[in-house]
């Protein structure tokens, strides 16, 4: 039996008696690359959240690694291994992409210890091979504010990397991007799902087939069906609640 990365059990979590997840159960194994799709308010960034320590469930249980999260800081689950990246970039603009990433490398010294002192070479051979996996290495010593929404995008998902987590969480990564930027973003979480669990949500569904291999699709705060890509946009019920909807919409 592979171990499971990460298992949510019976979890609910109530606003105000308004149940944003509702039962629901999900497990992922180590190394595994999972997309999460899902109508508006369906519970996608709920689930995050509860991961990330942000949102107690009411009821049930998150585990990650077999560890109980709850009662556990945001801070505290992320030094166990599980890093976020939220929709919007989080990058220090008036900062380079390599010093963004060495900042992010090193995380226990202060800003202008970083910025001034010597890193040791291992470090800076990690920040190298980082900027090429993110594919700025040519942007590496100009200033983040003159990156491309989608550089950005890479640059902060090369920051997460930076801190080792061990599981990745990604919120809507190519909304705004080019579709070149968006299938770049492609290759590049498929490139570090060969040496991270990452969970992915997205609603841009050409990016999804790209990328997917299993898929989840949460309804209501529960999960409606698991799948391929082929066995999840061929069931009726995905079709109804989400699928059908999208294409109405374009
Ligand atoms: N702090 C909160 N208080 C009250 N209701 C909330 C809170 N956070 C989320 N909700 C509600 O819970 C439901 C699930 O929200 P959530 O943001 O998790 O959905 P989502 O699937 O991420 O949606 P989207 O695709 O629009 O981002 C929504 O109806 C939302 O309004």
């Amino acid at each position: 039996m592979s171990a499971k990365i990460l298992d949510i059990e019976n979890v609910t979590v109530s606003f105000d008696g308004f149940k944003a997840l509702n039962n629901l159960n999900f497990s992922m194994d180590e190394g595994e690359l999972r997309v999460i799709i899902g109508p508006n308010g369906a519970g996608k960034t709920t689930f995050l959240d509860v991961i990330t320590g942000k949102v107690q469930p009411t009821e049930g249980k998150a585990r990650f690694k077999g560890k109980d999260l709850s009662k556990r800081s945001e801070h505290e689950i992320s030094r166990l291994g599980i890093g976020r990246k939220f929709q919007t970039p989080r990058v220090y603009l008036n900062l380079t992409p390599r010093e963004n990433l060495e900042l992010s490398c090193n995380r226990s010294k202060n800003v202008f210890a970083t910025l001034f002192q010597k890193l040791p070479s291992a470090e800076r051979r990690t920040v190298g091979g980082l900027l090429e996996t993110i594919g700025l290495a040519t942007k590496a010593d100009i200033p983040a504010a003159l990156l491309s929404h989608g550089e950005k995008q890479w640059l902060e998902i090369g920051m997460l990397v930076a801190q080792s987590p061990d599981l990745l969480l990604v919120d809507e990564p190519v909304a705004g991007l080019t579709d070149e930027e968006t299938a770049k973003t492609g290759e590049l979480l498929l490139s570090l799902a060969q040496s991270h669990s990452i969970v992915v949500i997205e609603h841009d569904m050409e990016f999804v087939r790209q990328i997917a291999r299993q898929v989840t699709v949460l309804h209501e705060g529960s999960v409606l069906c698991e799948g391929t890509m082929g066995e999840v946009q061929n069931d009726p019920r995905v079709i109804e609640v989400y699928l059908g909807a999208q294409e109405e919409a374009v």
